[in-house]
């Protein structure tokens, strides 16, 4: 940062969602310091690849480029998905600010509700978690692993591959494709991803008055909730593709957690709930993923390792 008045340097993968949210943090970051933004374009591993992201073995694939930007010194910030991010935190980075959250539930885009497709309908998805929790809801569905931004996702549907594609309702809304969506699932029937529809803002540890700077994005509750729920990630050491969901809120007084692993075969499950202060939520999430594992999440985990 030479002057005060110079541009800060958002880094953002090319995707349209990508650059989508990191406008929207500019734009208000902008509003509410005055300061003027400007989106720098890196390629990620993870927008190349076209492997299937639950056989890349690693987690964090959107994630490292523009770290490495970060550490270069090449670009100020960054804005990354919050679940994409891993749970173990490098220490040359820190999240300076988790802006309030969107919608954190899982979507069908179809045309019609999960309930009303016919039997042997093909639905894609390539996430594990996802795959179980449709599969207790509609066992007799096949569902199809499918990669490849929204777009590609959402055209397999309009194409008649595909009866339908579940998504996060958070990103289809940054994308403006709401209208295509036929059912929002209700948290209770399908325990999103730990973070899902929250973003966090990234930069180095060692820029103290960057940090002080953005923190002005940032939202208490939604850090409580989203610090809360990666906690139980952490402690089953689990990653971003792993069939583990976990959502919490709080209700103005207290954080409620409620965290599942999921088999993909969806007849077995281990899911519990707990609540407890706003101040504590890392502890929360660490004991409720205790009680899970002394209830055989980490067997389940496990099986599904491969
Ligand atoms: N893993 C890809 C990814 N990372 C974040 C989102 C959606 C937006 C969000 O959760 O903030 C998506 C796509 C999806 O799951 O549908």
């Amino acid at each position: 940062m030479s002057s005060v008045s110079s541009p800060l340097r958002l880094g953002t993968r090319r995707s349209l969602m990508a650059t989508t949210q990191s406008g929207l943090v500019a734009a208000r970051l902008t509003e509410l310091t005055g300061r003027a933004v400007e989106l720098v374009g890196v390629t990620t591993f993870g927008d190349v690849t076209k492997a299937n992201l639950t056989q890349l073995g690693g987690t964090g694939v959107f994630v490292s480029a523009l770290r490495d930007k970060l550490i270069d010194g090449e670009i100020d910030f960054a804005v990354h998905s919050l679940k994409d991010l891993p749970t173990t935190q490098d220490p040359r980075v820190v999240i300076a600010a988790i802006p309030p959250r969107d919608d954190p539930r899982d979507a069908l885009v179809s045309t019609a509700k999960l309930a009303d497709l016919p039997a042997g309908s093909k639905v894609g998805t390539g996430s594990p978690r996802r795959i179980a929790q449709l599969r207790v809801l509609r066992p007799d569905l096949e569902y199809v692993p499918i990669r490849g931004n929204a777009d590609t996702r959402i055209g397999k549907v309009t194409s008649g591959e595909l009866q339908g594609v579940v998504l996060a309702a958070a990103g289809l809304g940054r994308l403006g494709r709401e209208a295509e969506i036929s059912q929002v699932f209700e948290v209770e029937e399908m325990l999103p991803a730990p973070g899902q529809g929250a973003l966090a803002v990234e930069c180095r540890a060692d820029r103290t008055d960057l940090i002080e700077f953005l923190s002005v994005l940032d939202d208490a509750r939604t850090r409580a909730a989203v610090t809360a729920e990666r906690a139980v990630l952490n402690a089953l050491e689990a990653g971003c593709a792993a069939p583990v969901g976990a959502y919490s809120a709080d209700d103005g007084q207290n954080l409620i957690l409620t965290a599942a692993v999921v088999a993909v075969d969806g007849k077995r499950a281990v899911r519990k709930s707990t609540a407890g202060t706003l101040s504590a939520p890392m502890d929360l999430g660490r004991d409720l993923a205790a009680e899970m594992i002394a209830e055989g999440a980490g067997t389940l985990i496990g099986e599904q390792a491969h």
